[in-house]
């Protein structure tokens, strides 16, 4: 019978056999999408513009196949994300990707932008989301990535408005769990605490937990997450913040409690805005605008088409428009592509019948 020592010697050595070949295999994937951005280069029409090199729907699809053909014992979740990195580095070697997000570091939009982007994406903090707008649209970055509802607390009006006068196109969604942690400096003991610090967001998302562990504590609303973590790095002992595990990490707080959002599900989803309209990656959704006039069966003639089409509505917002000249504008996301059927023709249908209707973009439902 083989020791303990010579036991795991064998496995170690089989363990290095595997490393060498994955290694191989990634080194000879790079290469690949080497040869793809010299594809994108040869083929591009315009020699004045840079060929897309990010494919939205492409990474979905190759997340997607990586998730069905998966055996165990990892978890699928678990193989995509490291495929998602693996993707990330190979996308940087053919084009490095800047990515504009609502910052400053350490806040869910940053996390969001590295779950969708991987870690080797270029993350660039703006200190508003009409910033992020701006940033992409100037061209200072490729793509922006911004909030647009959460599970408790609704919808970002913010990032919804900014899409009236925006030419950008929605090229993804990302799906975050928010857990919020009470963060507090080393040493802090959590029943001196007099201040706590966080985004008015996040301090309703965890009401209840508050008012029932510390009552009379006075609640901050600042900026943001990061900045509530930043300040109570700054002022010391008898301050807490309420923010997530990255902000925890840049401002070296501890966590006192964790998890203290009063629905577990917590959960707020991002978009990634850019230039390109998004091939189909055969399990889309779009998102439209529609100004309607204000008249008896406006929302009745909108909605009628896509049901006769049979197209799965998801989400449906009314907006106030600006002056008194429309009723209402409505954002919808609706399940598929707009360059597919059923979807297609309900559009144009839908556009013939309002005064304005607006594709805010296709793209790949969330893989993970
Ligand atoms: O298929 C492409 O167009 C590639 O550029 C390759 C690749 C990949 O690594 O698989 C890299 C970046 C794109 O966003 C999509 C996929």
């Amino acid at each position: 019978m083989a020791t303990e020592q010579e036991q795991l010697a064998k496995l170690r050595d089989e363990i290095d056999e595997i490393d060498r070949h994955i290694h191989e295999l990634i080194n000879q994937r790079a290469q690949c999408a080497q040869r793809v951005a010299e594809v994108k280069m040869a083929h591009r029409t315009d020699v004045t513009e840079e060929p897309v090199f990010y494919r939205p729907e492409r990474e979905a699809q190759v997340l997607r196949k990586v998730m069905e053909r998966n055996k165990g014992p990892l978890d699928s979740e678990e193989v995509a994300r490291l495929f998602r990195e693996i993707m990330s580095a190979c996308l940087a070697l053919e084009r490095p990707t800047r990515v504009a997000f609502l910052g400053p570091e350490g806040t869910f939009t940053q996390q969001a932008a590295l779950k969708h982007f991987g870690h080797s994406a270029v993350c660039v903090p703006m200190p508003t989301i009409d910033d992020v707008f701006r940033e992409v649209e100037a061209k200072a970055v490729k793509y922006g990535v911004v909030p647009i509802e959460n599970s408790t607390e609704g919808v970002v009006h913010h990032t919804l408005d900014n899409f009236r006068s925006s030419e950008l196109k929605i090229s993804g969604e990302v799906e975050l769990r928010i857990h919020q942690h009470l963060l507090v400096k080393p040493d802090t003991e959590p029943s001196r605490i007099t201040r706590i610090y966080s985004h008015q967001q996040s301090l309703a998302q965890c009401r209840l937990w508050l008012d029932s562990r510390f009552p009379n504590v006075e609640r901050i609303a600042v900026s943001s997450n990061a900045e509530a973590a930043r300040r109570a790095a700054a002022e010391g002992e008898h301050v807490a913040a309420i923010a997530g595990e990255m902000a925890a990490k840049l401002y070296g707080l501890e966590h006192a409690f964790n998890n203290i959002e009063d629905h577990p599900d917590n959960s707020t989803r991002f978009l990634i805005i850019g230039h390109e309209s998004v091939g189909s990656s055969q399990r889309d959704k779009t998102s439209i605008l529609v100004n309607a006039r204000n008249q008896p069966g406006a929302l009745y003639h909108i909605l009628e088409p896509f049901h006769r089409a049979g197209v799965d509505l998801t989400r449906i917002e009314t907006r106030p428009a600006n002056a008194g000249a429309w009723g209402y504008v409505f954002y919808i996301d609706l399940a598929g592509h707009q360059d597919e059927e059923p979807v297609n023709q309900a559009l144009s249908e839908v556009s013939s019948k309002v005064v304005e209707l607006k594709v805010l973009g296709s793209y790949p439902q969330a893989v993970l």
